[in-house]
């Protein structure tokens, strides 16, 4: 089906065309990915997507360039973290060594579970960049986005221990700045759609930036922290971001989150450095510095309040999720992931655990309104 997507920002709307609209099914939900690109060759231009769900909502954009029907050059996915299994699943037999698959979802673990579960031979596993993005947007409907807020988009190259064990940029970067995007293999059957894709992505009128794959770690590591926060709160007590700032019993509650999380995050980074240290001594302590000042707890609490000010009319991803009566959320990709965390170095994360069981009863639960009074 050939079809076009309507972009809106700032009261401006554009429409752009050319995309082949595909309909995947998975597990009651229906992913819509809208493909673009020519059948020349491989070559990225994917402009944007939508994925649609059928009873529950499963929102995203899962955009693909590439040849037709056949092998996908470069894929976009926004699906929310829990429906990206799925939604990638129905497009894996599309997904060779020579694709590249951008990943772009609140929370983490994403990765994990699609090497884990879908790609365990990093010989034949796609190239993957992971991003994350601080731009607001939002579908009017299905093939009608809205560009609401503008932000930023920071990405960084997952190295693959078959071609690149220690990443690209250890090859590329010069100063520890700059990545010569030229000299990403431009070998067809494995990195040339990574390349372009880095290319394209650093194209786009988005502030987009790129970082190294340490420097990502870190920073989707803090946003993990500020969703933590506000998150599972404003979809618990269904308030806008902005009414946890200034309440007690709210900041009490993301303070221990923090603490928690910055438990865990500091006891991890120095897991790694026990671990660099052999290969990279002076690497290892750098980076065990910079991670105990980034997770320190009392900073990552007033990232947490700053971002909901700056946020205060938001309603979270969570929140709109528990509305939307799809009967899941990211919870478990985020606090979850943090209590996992936890438990697998024997560190206690009572506060995160709880409010991911509190959050998940609740999503279960929406959609059946309240309990009338006197019914038994
Ligand atoms: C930053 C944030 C909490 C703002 O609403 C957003 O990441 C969200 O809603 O998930």
């Amino acid at each position: 089906m050939e079809d076009s997507i309507l972009y809106e920002r700032e009261n401006v709307k554009w429409k752009e065309q050319g995309f082949t609209l595909e309909e995947h099914h998975a597990k009651g939900l229906v992913f819509d990915s809208l493909l673009g690109g020519n059948s020349s060759g491989p070559g990225v231009g994917a402009k944007g997507g939508s994925t649609r769900s059928q009873g529950a909502q499963a929102p995203g954009i899962c955009a693909a360039a590439g040849l037709g029907r056949d092998a996908i050059d470069s894929l976009i996915v926004s699906s929310k973290a829990d429906t990206t299994l799925d939604a990638i699943k129905s497009l894996s037999k599309r997904l060779t060594p020579a694709s590249t698959v951008v990943l772009l979802q609140n929370g983490q673990g994403v990765l994990d579970l699609l090497n884990t579960r879908l790609f365990p031979d990093p010989e034949t596993r796609p190239n993957f960049i992971i991003a994350s993005t601080t731009h607001g947007a939002y579908r009017r409907n299905r093939l009608h986005v809205v560009h609401a807020a503008f932000g930023t988009l920071n990405f960084a190259i997952v190295p693959n221990p078959a071609r690149a064990p220690r990443g690209y940029e250890h090859l590329l970067v010069q100063n520890h700045k700059l990545l010569d995007v030229g000299a990403i293999p431009s070998d067809p059957h494995s990195t040339l759609t990574l390349q372009r894709t880095v290319a394209t992505l650093l194209s786009l009128p988005l502030n987009v930036t790129w970082q190294p794959i340490r420097e990502m770690q870190l920073t989707v590591l803090k946003k993990l922290v500020v969703n933590a926060c506000i998150n599972p709160l404003t979809a618990l007590a269904e308030c806008r971001n902005g009414d946890l700032f200034g309440n007690g019993p709210a900041t009490d509650t993301m303070r221990s989150i923090c603490a928690e999380a910055s438990t865990v995050l500091i006891a991890q980074a120095r897991a790694a450095a026990a671990r660099d240290r052999l290969d990279d001594p002076e690497g290892a302590e750098e980076r065990l510095a910079q991670a105990e000042e980034v997770f320190k707890p009392g900073g990552l609490l007033s990232e947490a309040l700053d971002v909901a000010r700056l946020t205060s009319q938001n309603i979270s991803s969570m929140l709109q999720d528990i509305q939307s009566n799809r009967g899941s959320t990211e919870v478990e990709f985020i606090n979850g992931y943090i209590a996992a965390l936890g438990e697998s170095m024997r560190i206690p994360t009572p506060v995160n655990l709880n409010l991911a069981r509190l959050v998940t009863l609740k999503a279960t639960r929406a959609g059946r309104g309240p309990i009338r009074r006197g019914v038994f």
